[in-house]
């Protein structure tokens, strides 16, 4: 049998450390002093003092190999919600997040951080300062959804103080910054294939755009709170950036920031969902023979005509949580980071 090292406090593990926010996760962990192992599917840079472990979260063997010595590990893995694959996002999502609590309680590790999502409460109508005790979504807006709320379920109920076996689940909303391979890119290739005209709705609604350094920030502060006698074990924490924007605005500020127009033309919210779900009906009935992908699906046109900010109160008082960076400043940083998505006269 192989010898189990024993776990240090500051040798932890990112499970997903290769993507977005793992990424910036990582880098401030080793800011703090912490060693740290990255499990993921693949290699997505080099850093000094970090070790990749390459696997999948659902191969045990591989996953243990990567655990030993380590105390503390944050789960950010996920398969992108742009892929509409059910299975995978049930075998790594669920499955694989069984295989994740199973295989940390077997590694001697004592904490477990999820990254979680605020749209597990989310339906697609207006949330205005959600709290963290809004009932999970009945009818989620999609796979990806569905499977983060069973994920989140799994990893809270899996917080056993008397075994020294902790969880807690951040859900941040929104994520943006430099190096993010969805928002921005998504936003760019929709402006130059010139759909950006038009606003849904009247382009007031408020939403949640959080700065991914402070994501990570609040990663941080939830894993070196976390401890047996601590109010946040087994809990759920909103994290964004306290400062709700107007979807339309937040877009128009980036699209302009990049030379391209901002979208100006108004069309009935109504009006446009309708449109989407006879189209996402189309799509479905033409899956056999054809595989179309719209832009304006019924959930992005949800996801753009509705409110959905959350409140971060209680990652502020339990936590001690508050933004590191403004949503001006982040703006400024993330649009001078895509110069090279920059309009060309
Ligand atoms: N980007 C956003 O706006 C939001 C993201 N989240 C959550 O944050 C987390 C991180 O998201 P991002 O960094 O944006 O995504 P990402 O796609 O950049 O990173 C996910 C990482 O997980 C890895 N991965 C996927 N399947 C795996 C598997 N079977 N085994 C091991 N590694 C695997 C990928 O290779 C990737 O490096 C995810 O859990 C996501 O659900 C939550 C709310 C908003
Ligand atoms: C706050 C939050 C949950 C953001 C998630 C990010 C993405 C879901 C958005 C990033 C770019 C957005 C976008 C649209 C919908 C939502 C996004 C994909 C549209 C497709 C909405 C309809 C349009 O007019 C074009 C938009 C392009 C950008």
């Amino acid at each position: 049998m192989a010898t189990r090292i024993r776990p240090s406090s500051k040798r932890c593990a990112v499970i997903g450390g290769s993507g977005f926010l793992g990424r910036y996760l990582v880098e401030q962990l080793l800011d703090r002093g912490y060693s740290v192992s990255v499990f993921d599917i693949r290699q997505g840079y080099e850093l000094p003092g970090v070790t990749f472990h390459l696997g999948d979260l659902c191969d045990k063997q591989a996953l243990l190999a990567a655990l030993q010595g380590v105390s503390l590990v944050f789960h950010c893995a996920s398969p992108a919600p742009s892929c509409d694959d059910r299975a995978l996002f049930h075998r790594v999502n669920v499955d694989g997040t069984r295989n994740v609590l199973q295989t940390c309680q077997e590694a001697g590790v004592q904490k477990v951080i999820l990254t979680s999502s605020a749209s597990v409460v989310y339906e697609g109508t207006d949330i205005k300062d959600g709290k963290e005790d809004l009932p999970y979504a009945k009818k989620p807006i999609d796979y990806y959804t569905e499977t983060k709320i069973q994920q989140e379920k799994l990893v809270l109920e899996a917080c056993d103080t008397q075994k020294g076996f902790l969880t807690v689940a951040i859900r941040p909303h929104g994520i943006f910054g430099p190096r993010d391979p969805q928002l921005v890119p998504i936003l760019v290739d929709t402006a130059k294939r010139g759909k950006m005209k038009f606003i849904i709705g009247d382009g007031t609604n408020l939403v949640d755009f959080t700065f991914v350094e402070n994501v990570a920030h609040g990663h941080i502060l939830a894993a070196e709170s976390l401890r047996p006698e601590s109010p946040i074990c087994g809990k759920a924490y909103h994290i964004t950036n306290d400062e709700p924007v107007r979807f339309w605005d937040f877009m128009s500020q980036i699209l302009v920031g990049l030379d391209y127009d901002p979208p100006k033309y108004r069309l009935p919210y109504r009006l446009v969902h309708v449109l989407a779900m006879l189209l996402w009906l189309l799509v479905l009935f033409l899956r056999p023979v054809l595989q179309l992908r719209p832009t304006f699906t019924p959930m992005r046109v949800a996801l753009a005509g509705t409110h959905h900010y959350y409140s971060c109160t209680r990652a502020k008082e339990d936590l001690g949580y508050r933004p590191l960076v403004s949503l001006k400043d982040a703006i400024t940083r993330t649009v001078n980071s895509y110069s090279h998505l920059r309009r060309v006269a």
